[in-house]
């Protein structure tokens, strides 16, 4: 839960600042399916900073208690997915929050990637980096056409560690991976679809939902334990490996994030979208 400073003008006259809790992710379970829904609403792009991505992992848990049959992650944003980390959190940054904001991304993508319930996510608009690697944790994807997804961290002069990669492998023949990887590769949602990075096309959002729901439904005679067992057998090893180096990975993320040449590279790219939003 993040809290924003309000201004208002009192009785009084003068103006008064309220904290208030605002959440950048609701959950919506359906009473038919049992379906959770999570919902990232932080705009313009759902940018992960250290807020969201801490509603994020306080969202999954709910889900994991609230006893849901599945759990179908979207967005509110109407064009974008997610945009991946918030590059300001990357740029001339505090460094215990910097810390504490790859050790958050760490835990979400772990808990969505190893929660017991079916999973997948309506890509209702852009997915890049950790975008994508939100989409790649979960089971199934759904997205809507003319949008991107990958990860483009090659692009952008750094090297996406294990962990993040291992979504993508669990989808990807390791050649395709391979080569996504080293080039950067964003896939339109055409060709994400051609090479099975995403499971089917929908028109709109709602259809991106309903066709996760049909998705979670093929489940529905399945015994729940012997799938969950099942699941795990299959990303248990991805994830003890990540236990392993999780604590040295934020370490070489914090020392490749200051590098004097890194963070200038992040003010380039930060102008970058800046101009590119201005210029629309
Ligand atoms: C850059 C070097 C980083 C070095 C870090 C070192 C180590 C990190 C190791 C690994 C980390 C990997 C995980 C990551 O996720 S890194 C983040 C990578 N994300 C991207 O490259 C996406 C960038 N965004 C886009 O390509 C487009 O915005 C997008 C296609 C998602 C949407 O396009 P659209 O046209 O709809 O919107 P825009 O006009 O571009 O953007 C609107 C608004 O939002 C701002 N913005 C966009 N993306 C981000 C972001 N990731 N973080 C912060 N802010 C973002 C953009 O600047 C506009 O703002 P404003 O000008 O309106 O204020």
């Amino acid at each position: 839960m993040s809290s924003r400073l309000l201004s208002f003008v009192g009785r009084t006259g003068r103006r008064r600042l309220m904290s208030t809790a605002i959440k950048l992710t609701t959950v919506e379970v359906n009473d038919k399916t049992g379906i959770a829904t999570l919902t990232m609403c932080r705009p313009p792009v759902n940018g992960q900073n250290l807020e969201l991505l801490l509603d994020i992992k306080s969202s999954i848990n709910e889900i994991k208690n609230n006893n849901s049959r599945g759990l179908i992650i979207t967005s509110a944003s109407p064009k974008v997915f997610s945009a991946g980390l918030d590059i300001l959190e990357m740029y001339k940054p505090d460094q215990q929050r910097l810390r504490a904001v790859w050790t958050e991304l760490q835990n979400v993508w772990c808990d969505l990637y190893g929660i017991s319930v079916p999973t997948a996510a309506a890509i209702n608009g852009h997915a890049p980096a950790g975008g994508c690697l939100l989409a790649t944790a979960c089971e199934y994807r759904v997205m809507v056409p003319n949008c991107i997804i990958g990860l483009n961290e090659t692009q952008l002069g750094i090297i996406a560690p294990k962990w993040l990669v291992s979504g993508y492998l669990n989808i990807l023949p390791k050649r395709v991976a391979e080569r996504a990887l080293t080039q950067g590769r964003l896939f339109t949602t055409d060709e994400a679809l051609q090479e099975g990075l995403i499971d089917e096309i929908a028109n709109s959002k709602e259809e991106a939902v309903d066709k996760c729901v049909a998705f979670i439904g093929t489940f529905a005679k399945v015994n729940p334990v012997a799938r969950a067992l099942t699941k795990q057998q299959f990303r248990a090893d991805n994830l003890r490996q990540f236990h392993k180096e999780r604590e040295q990975d934020v370490d070489d993320f914090l020392s490749l994030v200051n590098r004097p040449e890194v963070q200038k590279g992040i003010g380039i790219y930060l102008e970058g979208l800046k101009k590119k939003a201005n210029k629309q």
